[in-house]
C-alpha cells in the first residue's frame, strides 16, 4: 500500500478577479516530510496567492491533496490547523496578540461582536483554529517568542501597535506554539527583523522540521534573499506565472 504524500498540488491554477488572466496556472508540486521548500519570484509572480491557494483562502481551481485527503474531505478549519499560513502582515489583524491566544480558547462560547470574537474569526480564517480548539498552552507561543526577544507586555499591545518586526515574531510564534500544523506556509517570516533574530528564527524553525518528536514536518518559505534560501532550505522552487520550476537540490539532503 502506497503512503500519500505530506501534501500534493495537481494542476492548480489561480486566476485575477475578472476571471480572464491566470495569476499562475497549472501548478504541480509534491511536498514530503523534511522539506524546507523555498519559494522564489519576482514580486508579482504569486507566491503569496499560491500560499493562501494551497491553505484554502484564495480561490483555485485543480487539486490539493493533504495526506491524500482533499481540504473539503479533511474539513477546511482542521486542515488550516494542518496546512498553516501564516501571513506576512499580522498587524491588520484585530485586537491584540492576547485576544488571540484567548480567543482559541473562547471560539465555541463567543457568538457575539466582541474583540474576542472577532479575533476568533480572524484567526479562524488566517490561522485556521478549530471550532472547538487546539489545545494551546499559552506559555508555548509565550514561551518562543520570548526567546525571539519578544517582551511580555507587546501580548496586550493592539497588533496594529506592534512593530512589524515584532507582529511577525509574534504571529509566528503563535502559530508554532498552537502545535497542530504540519506544514507551515510562511510568508517572508523574517522580512521585518534584524540579522539576530532571524537567524535565530530560522533556526528554531529549521531544528523543529527535522526533529522526530515534532508535529512540524515540513515548510514552504518565502524568501527574497538567496542567502537565507541557502540557510534553511533543502528544494527551491522558482515561481513564475507559467507555474513552477524546481531549480535545485540541496546536496546535503
Ligand atoms: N486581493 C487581490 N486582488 C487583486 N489582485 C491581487 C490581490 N492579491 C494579489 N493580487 C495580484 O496578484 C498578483 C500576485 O500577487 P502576490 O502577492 O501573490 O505576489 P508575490 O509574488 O507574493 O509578490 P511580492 O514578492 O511582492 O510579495 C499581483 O499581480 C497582485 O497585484
Amino acid at each position: 500500500m502506497s503512503i500519500a504524500p505530506l501534501l500534493q498540488l495537481k494542476d492548480v491554477s489561480c486566476y485575477y478577479k475578472d476571471k480572464t488572466q491566470p495569476i499562475f496556472s497549472g501548478v504541480n508540486l509534491t511536498l514530503n516530510e523534511g522539506d524546507v521548500l523555498v519559494f522564489q519570484g519576482k514580486s508579482g509572480s504569486g507566491k503569496s496567492t499560491l500560499l493562501k491557494c494551497i491553505s484554502h483562502l484564495n480561490l483555485y481551481t485543480g487539486d490539493i491533496l493533504y495526506r491524500g485527503q482533499t481540504p473539503q474531505s479533511f474539513g477546511i478549519p482542521a486542515f488550516r490547523t494542518k496546512v498553516m499560513y501564516v501571513p506576512q502582515r499580522a498587524s491588520l489583524l484585530p485586537g491584540t496578540p492576547r485576544d488571540f491566544l484567548k480567543a482559541v480558547h473562547t471560539f465555541a462560547v463567543h457568538s457575539q461582536s466582541s474583540t474576542s470574537s472577532k479575533a476568533a474569526s480572524a484567526f479562524s480564517g488566517i490561522f485556521g483554529a478549530k471550532q472547538d480548539g487546539p489545545d494551546v498552552t499559552y506559555h508555548d507561543a509565550i514561551d518562543l517568542a520570548e526567546n525571539w526577544g519578544v517582551e511580555h507586555d507587546l501580548w496586550d499591545r493592539n497588533w496594529s501597535n506592534l512593530s512589524g518586526g515584532e507582529a511577525q515574531r509574534v504571529a509566528l510564534a503563535l502559530a508554532v506554539g498552537l502545535g497542530t500544523a504540519e506544514v507551515l506556509l510562511l510568508d517572508e517570516p523574517t522580512s521585518a527583523l534584524d540579522s539576530e533574530s532571524s537567524s535565530r528564527v530560522e533556526n528554531y524553525l529549521v531544528e523543529k522540521v527535522k526533529a522526530r518528536n515534532s508535529n512540524l514536518k515540513a515548510l514552504v518559505w518565502i524568501t527574497h534573499s538567496p542567502e537565507q534560501g541557502e540557510r534553511v532550505g533543502t528544494r527551491f522552487v522558482r515561481v513564475t506565472p507559467q507555474g513552477l520550476r524546481e531549480e535545485y537540490v540541496h546536496p546535503d539532503v
